[in-house]
């Protein structure tokens, strides 16, 4: 029998992507890509992102986050995810711990500190963007990564060329287009979620800036498809755009599940990400999840 069989879930969303938390604090146990997938297989607790809680690792952190995706693969990153996590350990009668204002969680890829701004709005600090070819990663030594080629020839879509790259802790590229709406994202995505310049894949951003204070953005996930809002892309799209000049350092960026406020404070380059939760039902891991699965 499983580790996680019984375990309790909470089935959450950052505006409209889907997060599932699981608490594994106290256990060993680490989650195998197969269960993660038969977790992702059950409609009760199937997610875009799974994140799973584990005991602290670095001193003054409140836990470390595992964070997988829809296909079992892990990621270093997740905005909206974070969010969801954060609001579990403050709010959650079985999570919760004796209540301050904010709480500081860590990932493979660095620490980030979340404050509260309203019962279920929350600012993450996710830390300062890599903007390094090899911290991306990209297959090629670009001395500037605000553009790039890709391998990938799309026919029906030749312009999408030359996107920029940006790791929020995990891989982004973003494509300036005209109309974000435009594109079939279930078509065009695990292509370039896949051209071999991302040698790690990449999540692909299709970003519309309408004013230097607003992008239109829609999201095709590595290891989960297209979603209704990716926070870390969103960080990465503004970074990318502030840098081109496009927009500020200050965006409102507008996805499919609704709007992110992202911040690329100037003191210190970390990049701040607000917006809501929503906590949709609690369960629990069904043994029969697992009986494959072992
Ligand atoms: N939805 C998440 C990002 C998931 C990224 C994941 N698909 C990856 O493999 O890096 C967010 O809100 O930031």
């Amino acid at each position: 029998m499983s580790a996680l069989s019984n375990s309790r879930f909470l089935k959450m969303n950052g505006l409209g992507n889907e997060i599932t938390v699981l608490d594994l604090r106290g256990s060993s146990h680490r989650v195998t890509p197969v269960e993660a997938r038969a977790i992702a297989a059950d409609p009760r607790s199937r997610f875009d992102q799974l994140m799973v809680l584990h005991d602290p690792v670095t001193p003054g952190t409140d836990a470390y986050m595992r964070i997988y995706n829809t296909d079992g693969s892990e990621s270093g990153a997740c905005g909206n995810g974070t969010r969801c996590v954060a609001w579990a350990m403050m709010s959650d009668p079985a999570m919760s711990r004796p209540l301050s204002e904010g709480l500081v969680l860590e990932t493979r890829a660095g620490l980030l500190p979340v404050e509260r701004v309203s019962d279920l709005v929350f600012t993450v600090d996710m830390g300062p963007p890599r903007l390094a070819w090899n911290e991306i990663p990209l297959r090629d030594p670009y001395p500037d990564t605000r553009s790039i080629a890709v391998d990938s020839k799309l026919p029906e879509a030749p312009e999408l060329q030359g996107p920029s790259a940006v790791s929020m802790g995990n891989p982004h590229a973003i494509f300036w287009v005209e109309d974000a709406l435009a594109y079939d994202l279930a078509a065009i995505g695990p292509v370039l979620e896949r051209d071999p310049v991302f040698p790690e894949r990449a999540n692909i951003s299709f970003a519309q800036v309408t004013s230097p204070e607003h992008i239109l953005l829609r999201v095709w996930e590595r290891g989960a498809g297209a979603t209704r809002a990716c926070g870390s892309a969103a960080c990465a799209t503004v970074v990318a755009a502030a840098r081109k000049g496009l927009t500020g350092r200050r965006a409102v960026v507008s996805l499919p599940g609704g709007d992110l406020v992202i911040e690329w404070r100037e003191s210190d380059g970390h990049v701040l990400m607000t917006g809501p939760t929503e906590l949709e039902h609690e369960g629990t891991l069904s043994p029969a999840l697992f009986a494959g699965a072992a």
